[in-house]
């Protein structure tokens, strides 16, 4: 099984304190995500500075577009994204204008099927369209409501796609086995290390377990 890739999903407000925990867990990571309500709050300079301090990573943008979009990807793979998120439920038309976007910059895209009815025809669609990733996610309020991803995850890699499938929601120690078994090729972990009293070591942990489940 090829090693699946560990994303980090840097969801504070706080400019310094995101490059801060980006530091601290860079070791053990392969994707810097910068989450939705931390790029709505610190914008594209943040993506220029992660790019900066870290011209090795994959850095995913987690715009979760809804309109417009090759008009609001477009600025952010300029600014040095490698992903930008693009949501299911948005449509078709706006899916295709954040893959011409990405296409542009040699990037890619990810459907988020978050909220999504059918995600299996979704993913389909969406991959025909050329998006690279296909992200099965339980999002932080549906997880306060007791959501979890692992049957969309199940059902979405039966599909066989043939492109890499995203998993995020919640993901932690605990889980992290469960998801490599069910074919994640990018696990997303994001308040199980930031919420950790020590984030580096939490993310160690993360790291040795998945490589662990896919050797
Ligand atoms: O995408 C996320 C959320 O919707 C806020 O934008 C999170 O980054 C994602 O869920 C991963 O975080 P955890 O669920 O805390 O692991």
């Amino acid at each position: 099984m090829a090693r699946p890739l560990i994303q980090m999903a840097l969801d504070s407000l706080d400019f310094n304190q995101t490059v801060e925990l980006a530091d601290k867990v860079a070791p053990y990571v392969d994707i810097f995500e910068i989450g939705t309500p931390c790029i709505k709050y610190n914008g594209i300079n943040l993506v220029k500075e992660l790019r900066q301090r870290y011209p090795d990573k994959l850095l995913l943008v987690d715009l979760k577009t809804m309109d417009a979009g090759e008009y609001e990807a477009g600025a952010f793979y300029a600014a040095g994204a490698d992903i930008c998120t693009v949501l299911g439920v948005s449509g078709l038309a706006t899916i295709a204008g954040v893959i011409k976007a990405a296409k542009k910059h040699a990037a890619e895209t990810q459907i988020d099927l978050i909220n999504v009815a059918d995600k299996a025809e979704c993913a389909r669609e969406s991959v025909k369209l050329g998006a690279q990733i296909v992200g099965i996610h339980t999002g932080l309020d549906a997880q306060a409501a007791g959501q979890t991803p692992f049957g969309d995850l199940n059902d979405i890699a039966r599909l066989g796609l043939g492109v890499r499938i995203s998993v995020a929601g919640g993901i932690k120690q605990a889980t992290v086995q469960q998801v490599v078994e069910a074919g994640a090729n990018i696990i997303v972990v994001g308040a199980a290390i930031y919420g950790a009293p020590c984030p580096a070591t939490a993310a160690r942990e993360i790291r040795e377990l998945v490589d662990a489940a896919a050797a």
